[in-house]
């Protein structure tokens, strides 16, 4: 599919996000692969849920270099620490949901371990809830060269797959293209919502 369409498809994307109230104020950051070598990513500060095709910045997955001198998301290393880790990925997504704030902050872990849900089989090569998936959790930094490269040392010795949480931030996560990225994050929303009410009727 071409670059043009996977944009159309990011910005149909974004709306989506934005009418889920997944992206409040100005919170989250998407992005999809050009090519080898460059993104097309949101323009920060921006209200996600409104966006359109001329709020995407090409940036250079190698440098993070904006050639257009506009300023990409604050959160462009992360997007870019993915495309280069994983040259499959062809769009990710980044949302600030109640779910995965509060979450990531009552699981004091390095990974959000989800076991016995159906919907484990929303995330691509998942056959049975029987498994488990683990979802990979970083503390937050607002040094972001420093965050992506605590998150490219982790991904070194442990399998990084589907997204990984921000501890009181929020969720980033990747698919092959925007659809298997609104796939895996509709999923992994479902799960989180689920894995919070969970813990809530446990205690009580
Ligand atoms: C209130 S949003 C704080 C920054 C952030 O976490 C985010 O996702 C949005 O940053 P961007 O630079 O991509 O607009
Ligand atoms: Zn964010």
């Amino acid at each position: 599919m071409s670059a043009t369409s996977q944009l159309e498809q990011l910005v149909a994307a974004c709306h989506w996000i934005g009418s889920r109230g997944w992206a409040p104020a100005t919170g989250g950051n998407m992005s999809v692969r050009r090519d080898a070598t460059s993104c097309l990513l949101s323009e920060s500060g921006k209200d996600k849920g409104s966006l359109t095709a001329d709020d995407f910045i090409v940036v250079d997955i190698a440098n993070n270099r904006a050639a257009s001198g506009r300023r990409p998301s604050a959160e462009t290393g992360l997007h870019t620490l993915l495309y280069r880790l994983f040259p499959d990925a062809g769009a990710v997504l980044h949302t600030h949901t109640v779910n995965a704030t509060v979450l990531s902050r009552v699981e004091q872990g390095e990974v959000l371990r989800l076991h016995g849900y159906e919907m484990q089989k929303s995330l691509s090569g998942q056959q049975s809830h029987l498994d488990s998936v683990e979802i990979a959790l970083f503390d937050n930094d607002q040094d972001i060269a420093a965050l992506a490269a605590r998150i490219e040392a982790f991904a070194r010795t442990s399998p990084l797959r589907y997204g990984f949480l921000l501890r009181g931030h929020g969720l980033t996560c990747w698919g092959k293209d925007v659809s298997e990225a609104r796939r895996h994050l509709e999923g992994l929303e479902f799960l989180f919502e689920c894995e919070r009410q969970r813990r809530l009727l446990e205690r009580s």
